[in-house]
């Protein structure tokens, strides 16, 4: 019998640097060939479309594959499982498999889900990388309920403080088997040892934390860590319901994946001015609260394609490719928490 495929799953919040971790590991991926299961939370395709971009002998087009279908630990039986087995019956298996979680999603039901029968005896979880925006955690983000903790101390009860924001972190930190403190670069010296420190006392003992620079680092840092986790799998199992005291997972992933946030893609015509339509961005997103937002624009006059790509208040912009034979279109995907005031977004950034 074949030996397992050893998997990753990389996780982390929204935008905290996922995808361009996993391009890095591609691009220096030292003869290794690597089968990707990218997840997005959003209808549009975004990092499928940036990793295919990459052109590397390490991960082929066809080796890539999108689920595009809500957050990936609510569908679990549905979409992971079956493209897992489909992945392990090609006859050309890959050296490793590289899940990259939405930022929305869970990462244990995954780690559980490679116990399913389908599965068990051909794939291991190798290890699992929670990646972590550290500007955002640093300004705040994540934090509890401040007025919840105050109302707490006040009342000596037992108030709930967690946010949904502060809960998703929460759990992708109890189930990492590595942390990267990316963004470094915005955070200065000081306060990423700061930030890695704190986050060292969260995680479970003895848990990597590593901090990174648009997750430069190298991949057998990231790769064949050789499952600290697959023993951990019970004590993940009470962190998990720890964190939620519902007991039914489906129906907790269930309410999570639907109701506490909310994604819709906008379509507009050409942009004109690609510096004053980043500033439109970044101003609809400051006005609406919006998480992520991220997408393709068709600039007039250019043939090639601007990716836009926006993280709470940070608003980048490149060229990355000519648009060739698909269609000229600008197509943004917006996420944030339910209660988004669609209308007033897709009007504000079609102007
Ligand atoms: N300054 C800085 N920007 C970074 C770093 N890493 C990633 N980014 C930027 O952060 C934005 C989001 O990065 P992604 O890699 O797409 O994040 P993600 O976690 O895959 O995002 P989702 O899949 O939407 O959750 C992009 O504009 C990146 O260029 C970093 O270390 N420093």
């Amino acid at each position: 019998m074949p030996a397992k495929i050893p998997a990753t799953i990389v996780t982390g919040f929204l935008g905290a640097g996922k995808t361009t971790l996993i391009r890095h590991m591609l691009e220096n991926a030292q003869g290794r060939r690597i089968a990707l299961i990218v997840n997005e939370f959003g209808d549009l395709g975004v990092d499928g479309e940036i990793l295919r971009g990459c052109g590397v002998e390490s991960c082929r087009d066809e080796d890539i594959v999108e689920l595009s279908n809500g957050c990936i630990c609510c569908t679990v039986a549905e979409d992971f499982v079956p493209t897992l087995e489909a992945l392990l019956e090609r006859e050309d298996r890959p050296d490793h498999i590289v899940i990259e979680t939405s930022g929305l999603a869970l990462p244990q039901p995954l780690v559980r889900a490679f116990n399913w029968p389908a599965i068990a005896g051909r794939v291991t979880v190798d290890g699992v990388v929670t990646v972590v925006d550290g500007k955002a955690v640093e300004e705040g983000r994540f934090a509890h309920d401040v007025a919840a903790v105050d109302r707490q101390r006040a009342a000596d009860e037992n108030i709930d403080h967690e946010t949904p924001l502060s809960e998703l972190f929460e759990d992708q930190i109890a189930c990492a088997d590595m942390i990267v403190v990316n963004k470094a670069d915005l955070l200065g010296a000081e306060g990423a040892e700061a930030l890695s420190a704190r986050l060292r006392g969260e995680a479970r003992p003895g848990v990597q934390v590593i901090r990174a620079t648009k997750g430069a680092l190298p991949v057998e840092v990231l790769l064949g860590q050789g499952r600290a986790a697959e023993g951990d799998a019970e004590a993940r199992a009470e962190i998990h319901h720890h964190h939620h005291d519902d007991d039914e997972d489906h129906e907790h992933e269930h309410e999570h994946g639907h109701d506490d946030f909310e994604t819709f893609v906008v379509e507009r015509g050409e942009v004109t001015d690609p510096a004053a339509f980043a500033q439109v961005v970044a101003d609809t997103i400051r006005a609406h609260d919006i998480l992520r937002l991220k997408g393709f624009a068709a600039v007039q006059g250019k043939p090639m394609r601007l990716t836009l790509q926006a993280v709470g208040p940070r608003v980048d912009t490149h060229y990355d490719r000519p648009f060739g034979a698909d269609p000229r279109a600008t197509r943004l995907v917006v996420i944030g928490e339910a209660g988004l005031d669609r209308e007033a977004i897709a009007a504000a950034l079609s102007a």
